[in-house]
């Protein structure tokens, strides 16, 4: 059996506003075989959001993604599966709404999206990218330990559930 892979998705603040939006994507992840590993609701400081999107600081848009991170509450969830950075990409569709509308009206960002900016969700682009991001953004969560001491109960499938509201208790070592 393969390692499972670990993956950061955020829910983007204009989705935390619309219950019906929110419980639909969250409803996405526990009917695609991701488990929860941790989850919280956290409000992007200027700073978390201007070093997660460092990449993007010459970007015509930057100024805008960041005002719009800073904006409201996300909802971040580190999840795994197999193939978990992929798979929760697939699920998204396209960065662009117009193209996921178009393209893959089915997908996250085609049902969820409003703007290239506010596009409902993000996920890492790779296993890099979520051990980065998720060092961000869950400082408390060691991803070496995960894999040596949780992994294998989720792979094994004795944690077959777990929820936004599940407080992290390693009851079943
Ligand atoms: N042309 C654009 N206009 C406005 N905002 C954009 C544009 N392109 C990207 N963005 C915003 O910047 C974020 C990061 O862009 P990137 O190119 O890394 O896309 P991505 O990898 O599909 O998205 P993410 O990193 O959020 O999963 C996008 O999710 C979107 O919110």
């Amino acid at each position: 059996m393969l390692p499972l892979e670990l993956t950061l998705a955020i829910i983007k603040p204009h989705v935390i506003n619309n219950p019906i939006s929110l419980s639909a994507i969250r409803n996405v992840i526990l009917t695609s075989n991701f488990k929860i590993v941790r989850s919280k609701r956290l409000t992007f400081t200027n700073e978390i959001a201007e070093t997660f999107y460092k990449e993007h600081k010459e970007k015509f848009f930057y100024n805008r993604l960041v005002t719009f991170m800073t904006s409201g509450p996300s909802d971040l969830y580190i999840l795994t599966r197999e193939n978990a950075v992929q798979e929760w990409r697939r699920l998204m569709g396209p960065t662009k709404v117009f193209k996921a509308q178009y393209e893959q009206p089915e997908s996250i960002r085609g049902m969820y999206g409003l703007s290239d900016t506010r596009n409902a969700s993000h996920g890492s682009d790779s296993t890099m990218s979520a051990t980065k991001e998720i060092t961000l953004l869950f400082p408390e969560f060691d991803i070496p330990k995960w894999y040596k001491t949780e992994e294998p109960y989720f792979r094994s499938g004795s944690l077959t559930f777990l929820n936004k509201d599940f407080i992290h208790k390693p009851n079943y070592y």
